[in-house]
């Protein structure tokens, strides 16, 4: 078997490079290129890591035709076109917790920075001018912090603020009470924190919702004198408006690690003498890095290796111990997806996933998007398991998901029904041996067959004759049968063969086998 290729295109700890060897991996770190250069390297890779500085655009992703999956060193994936990378079937992951202290760390450190003014102190001290009466701080003991997040980072920064005696209020329309209770903060409204917050701390990330939720209506709503960090995303706070807060001084001080455009060169904010800032470097500690470069690199190889799926933002998370199991259970699901795809010539509005026994105790997100694989497929060849449930979603396909745990006639089984003009129709399968994918139930007809490689569906009156009339039409064109699956409704009514068969049927063989007696659908069917 080949290696998986990886490219690490942005500055990572080397432990990186060394897990993605061990695991099996061939590596290349060629960081700080250009688009372009990236563009005609991509090509050759099965997997990129990166961290904030590779911009993972359309353009390199329709480059990278042999791309199978981004890992993020680090939380944020905004330089990441995850929509387009899904459409083409390119897992993202990141790692949303190795740099989680090390960022709650920076913002505290930041809320003292401001509230002791120690960047501006500690550069006039070293001009020279000992301006022991220039500065005049204030305590943190006591005060109240405005946390807007309080998720992974906002609840560290919570207990850290908590610990140095500080009032915690948090805004977060996911906060449940109970987690509130639990992390000792007081759950507010966005209003009701900007009118307490003596600081005001944030921690969200960059969505349509929280852009410049900071805005100059919300920086109007704060106390006077209140002091603002950020250290989660560029673009949460509008600058201008800040920068004229900080000028009247209504905003006594402000700090940020992150802009709305990075690097930030130049930013009016850099007049303002209560302004402090960082070069993004929330995450730069050498324990998070080593943390973030561990974790990529182990998720990022076990998926190129093994098929394991962690902290993926486009795929349901599927662990290196639940992949065998659910291996043939994926397959199974992929190929009863593919019958009704290749059977059904309607439009379907609506496919049903039903597990039932065994199956039903397993993941389904990872069966659910098999079988979406395998269904849409027949309409392109480049629909995988990664971009399966947006196309569905796009296209209008409802998805239904439906588990009974209780065993039927079989001890697992999976059954997909498609709505279609002619009513619903479903396919079921089960496993033999745990292991092996075998269909048992074919539009109401029970049948036993394993899909596999080139088949024929052939629906016939039940009669004499019929199975050595096919048997004598594939012989004379040099078609040999593999298996023959037979079912029927009842004696003497609509029967099924499902016949595998060791090369393609033309059309020729098609129309022929068409035009034997008794027949009133045949069809070639091809699973992988
Ligand atoms: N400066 C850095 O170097 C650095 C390092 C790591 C993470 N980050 C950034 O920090 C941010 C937070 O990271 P995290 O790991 O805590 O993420 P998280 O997903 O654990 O938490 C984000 C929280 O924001 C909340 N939220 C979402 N929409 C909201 C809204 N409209 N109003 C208020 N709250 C809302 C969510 O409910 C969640 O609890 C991310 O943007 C991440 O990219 C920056
Ligand atoms: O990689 C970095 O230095 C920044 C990481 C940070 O922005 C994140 O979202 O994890």
């Amino acid at each position: 078997m080949t290696k998986p290729k990886v490219l690490i295109s942005d500055k990572m700890d080397p432990n990186a490079k060394r897990i993605f060897e061990e695991r099996g991996c061939d590596v290349d770190v060629i960081t700080g290129e250009t688009p372009e250069q990236l563009i005609a390297r991509i090509g050759e890779y099965d997997g990129l890591a990166i961290r904030s500085s590779t911009k993972v655009t359309k353009e390199i992703l329709d480059a990278a035709t042999n791309l199978k999956v981004i890992g993020r060193a680090g939380i944020g994936v905004d330089n990441v076109d995850i929509p387009y990378a899904s459409g083409k079937g390119v897992v993202v992951m990141n790692t949303p917790f190795g740099n989680s202290i090390t960022t709650a760390e920076h913002a505290i450190a930041m809320m003292f920075a401001l509230a002791r003014q120690i960047p501006e102190a500690n550069a006039q001290t070293k001009e020279g001018k000992w301006p022991k009466n220039a500065f005049m701080g204030v305590e943190v003991t006591g005060k109240t912090l405005g946390l807007i997040g309080a998720g992974n980072i906002g609840s560290i920064v919570a207990s850290r603020a908590l610990g140095l005696k500080m009032k915690v209020v948090a805004y977060d329309p996911f906060l449940t009470p109970e987690r509130a209770v639990e992390m000792g903060v007081e759950k507010a409204d966005l209003d009701t924190l900007l009118a307490k917050a003596d600081f005001i701390t944030l921690h969200t990330p960059l969505t349509e919702q929280t852009r410049n939720i900071l805005s100059e209506d919300n920086l109007a709503k704060t106390k006077k004198g209140v002091r603002i960090v950020n250290c989660a995303r560029g673009g949460l706070i509008d600058e201008n408006a800040l920068k004229k807060m900080l000028d009247s001084g209504h905003v006594a001080g402000a700090a940020l690690d992150v802009f709305q455009t990075e690097p930030a060169k130049e930013s009016p904010l850099f007049e303002c003498d209560n302004f402090i800032c960082t070069p993004h470097l929330g995450a730069s500690t050498t324990e998070a890095q080593v943390n973030v470069a561990l974790q990529v690199a182990e998720q990022l190889a076990d998926y190129l290796v093994n098929g394991g799926v962690t902290n993926a933002l486009n795929m349901p998370s599927l662990s290196a111990e639940e992949a065998p199991k659910l291996k043939p259970y994926m397959k199974l699901a992929e190929q009863l997806g593919s019958l009704v795809g290749q059977l059904t010539r309607d439009s379907v509005p609506r496919i049903s996933i039903h597990t039932e026994g065994a199956a039903a105790e397993l993941n389904m997100k990872p069966m659910v998007a098999a079988v979406l694989s395998g269904f849409l497929r027949v309409q392109s060849d480049s629909v995988n398991m990664v971009n399966a449930p947006y196309l569905a979603k796009e296209r209008g396909l409802e998805v239904r998901e439906v588990k009974t745990e209780r065993e039927g006639n079989y001890h697992t089984l999976i059954r997909v029904s498609v709505k279609t003009e002619a009513g619903e129709r479903s396919v079921a399968g089960t496993l033999f041996n745990n292991a092996d994918p075998r269909l048992i139930e074919l539009f109401g007809i029970k049948v036993e067959a394993e899909l596999t490689g080139h088949m024929m569906y052939i629906v016939n009156e039940d009669a004499p004759g019929f199975i050595g009339r096919i048997g004598t039409l594939l012989g004379e064109n040099g078609i040999n049968i593999g298996t023959f699956n037979l079912g029927r409704r009842e004696a003497g009514g609509e029967a099924i063969l499902l016949l595998s068969v060791d090369s393609a049927v033309n059309d020729e063989v098609l129309k022929a086998a068409n035009e034997l007696p008794g027949v009133k659908l045949v069809k070639a069917l091809t699973f992988a």
